[in-house]
């Protein structure tokens, strides 16, 4: 038997003013299963995690995480803001910033001692931290700083992991080193990913499914479905060329034009 979405989102639809950043999108998303959201700068991607944060609510339609309205049920998602590094000077120890997703649940009662401890190890261990866990966060590359901030994101074990742009500001291994380990937690722990990014490229061999938002219009599929010359130059209106070099994909001469309108879902 399947299991029952861990996030579903009917006909839903995001305006600001006159201005719409999707409309009537319908999706269902599985434990386990990794969806990456593409899309230009302001097409709305930052936008969509909000929704599912129930930071921001829908101009119609609905969003359930979990089976309650988004943002009701908090202890179910875990969050990796976009953010740059952190201040060379920041004093905080790598073990005491993953402590900070581990204290404070429990219906408040703090989670201290030996459990709180070995928590801690246990998730550094799981992102391959665990040699660098006594340092101060300011000290550490990005690489590195950013497996702290998804160790810390999945300490309070969550169903749904979103993760806006962990890979921005990272060289190439360290972009394939934090992919792996969102994947290894979406394969491995059975936790719906979904991960907003700007390049495909990084993750391509994780993704289950994409949502490519584009001038007020989307387009959902596998990776093989939506990276495609004739899907996006449907979605953008325009000519644009998906082009495969070395095992990599590049998508050449999107506009920067907004335009409303909707599109939807790629047959299979
Ligand atoms: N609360 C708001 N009120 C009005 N407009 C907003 C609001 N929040 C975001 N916007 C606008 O909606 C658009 C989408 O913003 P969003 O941050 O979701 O885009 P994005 O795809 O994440 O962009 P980027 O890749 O640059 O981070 C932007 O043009 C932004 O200015």
């Amino acid at each position: 038997m399947n299991a029952p979405p861990i996030i579903s989102l009917k006909r839903a639809t995001l305006k600001y003013g006159s201005r719409t950043l999707w409309q009537d999108l319908n999706l269902e998303v599985l434990p386990g299963e990794f969806l990456a959201v593409l899309g230009a700068n302001g097409s709305g991607k930052t936008s969509f995690l909000k929704i599912l944060l129930g930071q921001a609510p829908l101009s119609a339609g609905q969003v359930m995480l979990d089976g309650a309205p988004a943002g009701r049920g908090s202890r179910t998602i875990g969050y990796v803001p976009q953010q740059k590094g952190f201040p060379a000077d920041t004093a905080l120890r790598a073990r005491d910033l993953v402590g900070l997703g581990v204290d404070g649940h429990k219906w408040g009662i703090r989670l201290r001692g030996k459990a709180y401890r070995q928590r801690v190890d246990e998730l550094l261990e799981q992102v391959g931290a665990a040699s660098y866990g006594k340092i101060p966060v300011g000290m550490l590359s990005g690489g590195e700083q950013q497996r702290l901030r998804i160790a810390q994101a999945i300490a309070s074990r969550p169903k749904v992991l979103l993760c806006d742009e962990p890979l921005l500001s990272l060289d190439l291994n360290h972009q394939k080193e934090v992919s792996a380990l969102v994947g290894r937690q979406a394969k491995g722990n059975g936790t719906a990913v979904v991960f907003v990014t700007h390049e495909i490229n990084p993750i391509l061999d994780h993704v289950d499914r994409v949502l490519y938002l584009a001038g007020g219009r989307f387009m959902l599929g596998t990776p093989s479905e939506v990276m495609r010359t004739e899907v996006l130059s449907e979605l953008y209106g325009t000519r644009v060329e998906v082009l495969e070099m070395d095992g990599r994909l590049v998508v050449v001469g999107t506009p920067d034009a907004v335009f409303d309108g909707h599109a939807g879902e790629v047959a299979a």
